[in-house]
């Protein structure tokens, strides 16, 4: 398995965001990860990318828990968090090259990998600009190449298209389809045909509780509509 969940739940203060969670990921799967706001995904999502701690419960990334060996975990997995932060000073080649440096990239296959990474995400042209200068269609693009200039075998993308208009919002849909091919890709959204167009199987949590857990294929057969589906679970 690539990803496994297990009763994982996370509480702040009185409030628990997640509630002994449970769910596993195969390689190569490209899993929608859905649910209202508030539902608990960003929280996950943090979780597994080692950026806040489960208050109970395991998770694993590639067999590496990421409480007990985070260096392995974080070295498997790209992140792709909610709103995209991103130095806005930093050129795009510069940025790309420090975040590359930080994995342990150096000499020729750190610029055989920004080469890639450019060609892949369409960077090539805005190399040299400042990542405050580009729109932001451009810097989702800069935060999947960030995510994937360590080639992980998992990538995980918080909301990687919101708030983008219809072209782009097609672009970065075909480069997360191209660039997660080879990849197990979590991806949380709120866009349904977002998930019909791009994934295998859906797992919706409603108040921090999974409540569903399906193949896309699984949820046709039965003949109702992920947007029916999604109401009816989390109203
Ligand atoms: N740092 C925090 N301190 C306190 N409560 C928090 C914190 N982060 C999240 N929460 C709460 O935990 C719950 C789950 O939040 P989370 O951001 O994981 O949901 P989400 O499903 O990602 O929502 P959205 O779709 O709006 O991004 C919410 O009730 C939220 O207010």
């Amino acid at each position: 398995m690539s990803i496994v969940v297990s009763n994982l739940t996370k509480t702040y203060g009185t409030q628990k965001a997640i509630d002994s969670l449970t769910f596993e990921v195969r390689p190569g799967e490209i899993v929608g990860f859905l649910g209202p706001n508030g539902a608990g995904k960003s929280t996950t999502m943090k979780i597994l990318t080692g950026y806040l701690s489960a208050t109970d419960g395991q998770a694993q990334l590639m067999q590496h828990n990421v409480a007990t060996a985070p260096m392995q975990a974080r070295r498997a997995v790209g992140y792709l968090p909610e709103h995209n932060p991103l130095y806005l000073d930093m050129y795009v080649k510069e940025f790309l090259l420090f975040i590359g440096k930080l994995y342990g990239l150096k000499g020729n296959a750190l610029s055989q990998r920004l080469q890639q990474m450019l060609d892949l995400c369409g960077l090539t042209l805005e190399q040299h600009k400042k990542i405050g200068q580009l729109s932001k269609g451009y810097r989702q693009r800069v935060g999947l190449a960030q995510a994937l200039i360590h080639d992980p075998a998992v990538l995980i993308l918080d909301e990687p298209t919101t708030g983008l208009d219809p072209n782009q919002l097609t672009e970065i849909r075909a480069l997360i389809k191209t660039a997660g091919s080879n990849k197990t890709v979590l991806f949380s959204t709120h866009i349904m045909q977002e998930v019909e167009a791009l994934c295998d199987r859906v797992i919706i949590l409603n108040r921090g509780r999974l409540v569903a857990d399906s193949s896309l294929s699984d949820l046709r057969r039965e003949g109702e509509s992920l947007e029916e589906v999604f109401r009816k679970l989390t109203a």
